[in-house]
């Protein structure tokens, strides 16, 4: 769905209906979106709660700066991955074999800490008889990452969207990301790679389709640029 547009504020209000990671998107019980005032105070609150002040010069604009920078984190609340899946076509010459994005770099926040998922995804899909545009796939990844996630969610949404709407023989993705509420705080260990993946149609059911997609993930780079 669509952000509305504050024709007041001329600022994008959040979503009223929950598009979130924890239901797919199901209908919920929302609490109507805080004003842009509002979250700047909860900002004010946090730096309080960090131990700063405020109002020193250095962090007088660190409110508006961070609600700014929430819109960027957390984009994919106001944006529909069925819509950008919409367009379609069919003129590929018969071609009917694995398509495939790899690393796909990912940015996204974990729901728990709300502290930064870095990695890339690798997203393939055998196509039926429509290919869609090859920056859609990206799109998708880009939607359901900029919002709270869990690596394992936002997995199954990205594989589940493109299933959903092309209605392909399968689709495979796998996630390798790096969690910095576990490098920077807590646990505290670097570079631990988490891997989450996901197959369904003939990726799930074919282990020669599945190991094809794995050996497509680990192949060589292309050397041209
Ligand atoms: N399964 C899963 N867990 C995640 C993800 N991102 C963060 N977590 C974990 O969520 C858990 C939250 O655990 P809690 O015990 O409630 O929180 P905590 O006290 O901050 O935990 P620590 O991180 O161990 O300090 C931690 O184990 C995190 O590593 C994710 O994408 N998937
Ligand atoms: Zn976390």
């Amino acid at each position: 769905m669509k952000a509305a547009l504050n024709t007041s504020t001329g600022d994008l209000e959040a979503p009223t209906r929950n598009n979130g990671a924890g239901d797919g998107g199901a209908d919920s019980h929302l609490e109507p979106a805080p004003t842009r005032e509002e979250a700047e105070t909860a900002v004010r609150t946090l730096i309080r709660w960090a131990g700063d002040d405020p109002a020193r010069e250095g962090l007088r604009d660190t409110p508006r700066r961070v609600v700014d920078a929430y819109r960027e984190y957390f984009a994919g609340y106001h944006e529909d991955p069925f819509e950008v899946l919409s367009r379609t076509f069919e003129e590929v010459h018969g071609y009917d074999d694995l398509v495939m994005l790899r690393d796909i770099r990912l940015e996204s926040h974990c729901e728990h800490h709300i502290a930064p998922i870095l990695g890339v995804a690798h997203v393939a899909y055998l196509p039926r008889d429509r290919v869609v545009g090859i920056s859609k796939l990206a799109r998708v990844v880009e939607i359901f990452s900029k919002r709270l996630q869990t690596q394992e969610t936002m997995t199954a949404q990205i594989a589940e969207a493109i299933e959903q709407a092309l209605k392909p023989r399968g689709v495979a993705v796998l996630v390798d990301a790096l969690h910095q509420c576990m490098t920077t705080r807590g646990v505290h260990k670097t570079d631990v790679s988490t891997i989450t993946t996901r197959f369904t149609g003939v990726f799930k059911e074919d282990g020669d389709y599945r190991d094809r997609f794995l050996n497509m993930v680990h192949g060589r780079r292309p050397s041209v640029g």
